[in-house]
């Protein structure tokens, strides 16, 4: 009877890739400002990682990146004429606004909705929510294209419920799956789901960060749990460490990791670390499996070591023996503290017994590593029948997205380049094909005219 599954659907690189210093607050995407970035190592790179864990046996999916530079956007900030006149104006006029919108950030699908599995809603649907982004201008125009893939890729009503994006606005601030973790003995059971915020909007009694803006709000949380039809026994929100926020956490899945019923994170990670257990344990009641928790001294790795290795923003996936694997960028292996403490986890007894290192510089450069890149979605057999299956990895899949990244994409890109039209019209070209390999349909607003 227990045969979900996990299922990740990463993000797959932007032809635009670039490094524009958009994310203040994101250490990583503030340090590679204005490098150049090559966008045909960083797709190489995503799928290289998609492939793998598909040779696993793991369900992997595509989700296809966003029309980049998007000029309906330009247009909308007063930017007229044709379009390479529209992208000449903002280059001169506001670089940064065309850096902006020019942002292959897509790829970043933890931040693409959250998802609470059927095993957890009241109508047995799996629930979409699409993050509104809000924080940051280059992400809040995600969503509503981010929704047209979500429903390209889970298309059947019966099965999958599409909810819009929360409104726009700070208070009800949403950064997706970064900030969601789902507990469960088994994927089609169910689970508990673990809401982290960084600040209330409301209630300004609550600490926040002072430096650094909190992306996410509680008040965004409870809205999604609540159009998810989650059983409030079942859901479980958390405060953040705002000194987190500070040190470089822009989500929490920075600083923590859950599966299963692991949850594997940081000393500093949560404000109240014993109120985050007790009411884990609370929600999670009587099972036969306990609920482990593996918390990470502070003086065995700090959290700027955490931030600037990514220890925590990992894949921690349950293998068929029912160990589980981490999944971690080349930069946890580069820190030997980090590296060393990984050693002394896997020789004890938890269910973590495996670690696997990808390269994954290029997104890593922007803040984003193995855990940003995917999108988790737990499925039963019907349901994962019932995804367009085009989109999925298997050693067909990888070889033509790889014929197609190498046609396509740019081994260079600097902040100039974003308005050259001849990148608009390749990026066109390229996504137009990839909405025929992955089956999409016309998502795009340039294959609307
Ligand atoms: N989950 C990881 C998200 C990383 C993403 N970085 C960026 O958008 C950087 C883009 C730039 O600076 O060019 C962010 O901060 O939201």
């Amino acid at each position: 009877m227990h045969s979900a599954i996990e299922a990740n659907f990463d993000g797959l690189v932007g032809p635009t890739h670039n490094y524009s210093g958009l994310s203040f607050g994101n250490v990583a995407s503030e340090n590679n400002s204005a490098n150049p970035s090559n966008p045909k190592a960083a797709a190489k790179q995503g799928l290289v990682k998609m492939k793998a864990l598909a040779d696993l046996g793991f369900v992997q999916g595509v989700l296809a990146p966003h029309e980049r530079p998007h000029l309906p956007t330009l247009r909308a900030l007063g930017f007229t004429g044709s379009d390479q006149q529209v992208l000449a104006q903002a280059l001169k006029q506001a670089p940064k606004v065309l850096a902006a919108v020019s942002s292959a950030s897509c790829m970043w699908t933890a931040n693409a909705a959250t998802v609470s599995p059927s095993a957890d809603t009241l109508d047995g649907r799996v629930h979409f929510t699409p993050a509104n982004l809000v924080n940051k201008f280059h992400r809040s125009i995600e969503h509503p294209v981010t929704g047209r893939i979500l429903q390209a890729t889970f298309p059947d009503p019966e099965r999958f419920a599409h909810h819009a994006a929360l409104p726009s606005v700070d208070h009800f601030g949403d950064e997706g799956a970064a900030n969601h973790t789902r507990f469960c003995s088994d994927y089609g059971s169910q689970g508990v789901e673990l809401f982290v915020y960084g600040m209330s909007a409301f209630n300004t009694s609550l600490p926040r960060p002072q430096r650094y803006p909190a992306r996410h709000t509680l008040e965004a949380s409870q809205a999604v749990a609540r159009k998810h039809d989650l059983s409030p026994e079942h859901a479980v929100f958390v405060q953040q460490n705002p000194e987190a926020i500070d040190a470089g956490v822009f989500h929490n899945d920075v600083i923590a990791v859950g599966n299963g019923n692991v949850h594997f994170y940081h000393e500093k990670a949560f404000l109240d670390t014993a109120q985050m257990r007790a009411d884990l344990l609370r929600s999670w009641g009587e099972r036969d499996t306990p609920l482990h928790f593996v918390e990470v001294p502070d003086a065995v790795v700090s959290v700027s070591d955490c931030v600037q290795s990514y220890l925590f923003n990992s894949q921690l996936l349950s293998r068929a023996n029912g160990d589980m694997t981490l999944i971690v960028p080349g930069e946890v292996q580069q820190n030997e503290r980090v590296w060393s403490y990984l050693q002394e986890l896997l020789a004890q007894n938890t269910p973590i017994q495996d670690v696997q290192v990808f390269d994954l510089k290029q997104s890593m450069s922007n803040g984003g590593g193995p855990a940003c890149l995917r999108l988790r979605v737990a499925l039963t057999p019907s349901e994962l029948a019932a995804v367009n299956p085009a989109t999925l990895m298997n050693e067909q899949l990888f070889d033509t997205l790889n014929q197609w990244v190498e046609k396509h994409y740019r081994d260079r890109l600097v902040e100039a380049d974003l308005a050259d039209p001849n990148l608009l019209q390749e990026s066109r070209q390229a996504l137009d094909e990839l909405t025929q390999i992955l089956q999409l349909g016309s998502l795009y607003d340039f294959q609307q005219i």
